[in-house]
């Protein structure tokens, strides 16, 4: 079992033709060595920012690994592409042969350079083909050594509007279709799979799979909005030793290009205002929303992974079993974008994986060891408990200072309480015991009439308040025998003496 941070890498692609043309000014200043990128606000009167009024001055953020758009080398590829593949291919490659998940995936505004980074574009080799030439590469060297047997096979699926579509198969699944797997917890069944022998083969199916995204779900400008999911199974079996035991491990390896977000993207919101995540659908704000609540101090309980089937996707390689690595894209004169990237790209390596090495005992020629499964299933039941541990703690931190507020606000009460039971005994000692009034005699029947009538008008108002309070109050200051409202036949005898002052 191994911990590990989520590893971000962040790319910034060069100045674009049109950018270069616009003399568009470059936000960004990238230190490789510090592996870290400062933004500047856009110069006052260039941009109108969403971002600019709290962000005053240049902000700085931190990242595994940076890499600034650099010369292109004699063999006519940019010279941080191979560094982008040192500091990623290995380390996915080898986590996946020792039997740990792996996954990457990328992550930034529309034109950002993702596609170019993971796939490849005119005469630029991405990620993906150089990967899988190491794969078969270092799968040659431990067959060779060990006489182990390396089986890999491919899948290839488009994330759109909740939808994902096959791309080997040319078929729509629903969410029912795709599933975890039940020992590895990886949302990867449901897809068809292909085995593959070599680099070549993993090309052609990758060629397949645009095509098929080409005629099947591209819009009449041939681009597809959607998330890429290239998913590699890798089965191995470890020849038995001395005590007949043989080993199997099975793990995945998962390359998800994200569709893009941004204000230079090719959707619009609804109301046809672009936003940030106009350009796609709403899974990506909902990944948003998951990297926040897993690096959330708020501790968030319920991480909303199934909000969405991208969340799905990523929920083994967000906080699960799985190696991760974000590679993050930028362009250098998107301030709003290129903020918000930088924001979430440095909030994810916050997030803490626990990786399992996928792993099975075989005795003899079964597959069928009834222990051995069971051994395997306790250790990913320990990861999960290890998992629900954590969350019981964060629960009772919670319910801790729930408990506190909670019995600030009963002694308040009380305090409130005892006031207005004071308030209201003396309210009722007043009406019982009234201070007795002078009034100056007037002469004539009419006048003292009238201020009978008055002070009886007066009294009925009093008497009204007096039982309001009474009732509500009821139970908690005074019991309705406590209580003693007068009644009207007293009212009258008051009003008498009242009147017998006047005289
Ligand atoms: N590091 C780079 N060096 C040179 N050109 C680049 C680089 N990154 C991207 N580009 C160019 O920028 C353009 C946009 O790149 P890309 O298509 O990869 O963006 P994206 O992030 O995948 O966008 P979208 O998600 O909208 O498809 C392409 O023409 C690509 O060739």
């Amino acid at each position: 079992m191994s911990t590990a941070n989520v590893r971000t890498i962040v790319r910034v692609r060069p100045k674009s033709l049109r950018e270069l043309s616009t003399n568009a000014v470059d936000l960004l200043t990238t230190d490789d060595n510090r592996n870290e990128i400062t933004i500047h606000p856009p110069p006052e009167g260039l941009a109108n920012s969403r971002h600019r009024h709290r962000v005053r001055g240049p902000r700085v953020f931190h990242f595994d690994k940076c890499f600034s758009p650099s010369a292109i080398g004699s063999n006519g590829q940019a010279l941080e592409e191979e560094a982008l593949f040192q500091n990623t291919g290995p380390y996915l490659v080898h986590s996946t042969l020792e039997g740990y998940n792996a996954c990457l995936f990328t992550y930034g505004q529309s034109g950002s350079g993702k596609t170019y980074s993971t796939i490849g574009a005119r005469g630029q080799t991405g990620l993906v083909p150089k990967l899988s030439g190491f794969l078969f590469k270092e799968i040659d060297r431990i067959q060779a050594e060990t006489n182990a047997t390396i089986r890999v096979s491919i899948s290839v699926a488009e994330i759109l509007n909740e939808t994902v579509y096959d791309l080997l198969e040319s078929k729509e699944s629903t969410e029912n279709d795709i599933h975890a797997d039940a020992s590895t917890h990886y949302f990867s069944q449901g897809f068809s799979q292909f085995e593959v022998e070599n680099a070549q083969e993993i090309d052609a199916f990758l060629r397949l799979a645009a095509k098929t995204k080409e005629t099947t779900i591209a819009d009449e400008s041939g681009k597809t909005h959607g998330h890429t999911a290239i998913i590699f199974k890798i089965h191995q079996k470890i020849p038995k030793t001395e005590k007949q035991i043989s080993l199997q491990k099975e793990s995945y390896l998962q390359i998800l290009d994200l569709g893009s977000f941004g204000r230079n993207s090719h959707q619009k919101s609804e109301n046809g205002i672009p936003s940030e995540f106009a350009g796609n659908d709403e899974s990506l704000s909902v990944l948003n929303r998951v990297i926040a609540s897993l690096t959330s101090k708020k501790h968030d309980l319920i991480i909303p992974y199934t909000d969405s089937v991208l969340t799905r996707f990523l929920q083994n390689a967000l906080g699960g079993n799985c190696r991760t690595l974000v590679l993050a894209c930028v362009s250098p004169c998107d301030f709003d974008d290129t903020f918000s990237t930088l924001r979430y790209a440095e909030a994810a390596r916050k997030i803490k994986n626990i990786s399992v090495i996928n792993t099975k005992k075989i005795y003899g020629d079964s597959d069928e060891n009834e222990f051995d499964t069971i051994v395997s299933s306790l250790e990913s039941d320990r990861v999960q408990m290890k998992r629900h541990e954590e969350h019981s703690k964060k629960l009772l931190a919670i319910i801790d200072d729930l408990k506190t507020e909670y019995e600030s606000r009963i002694r308040s009460l009380e305090l409130q309480n005892t006031a207005l039971k004071n308030h209201l005994c003396l309210a009722v000692d007043a009406y019982l015991n009234p201070v007795e009034l002078n009034f100056p005699k007037k002469p004539g029947n009419k006048s003292q009439k009238s201020l009978n009538e008055m002070l009886q008008m007066e009294l009925t108002e009093f008497q009204k308040d007096v039982k309001l309070l009474a009732k509500d109050f009821e139970g908690t200051v005074l019991s309705p025998q406590e209580f003693n409202p007068p009644r009207l036949q007293n009212i009258e005898e008051e009003s008498l003496r009242h009147d017998s002052l006047l005289d």
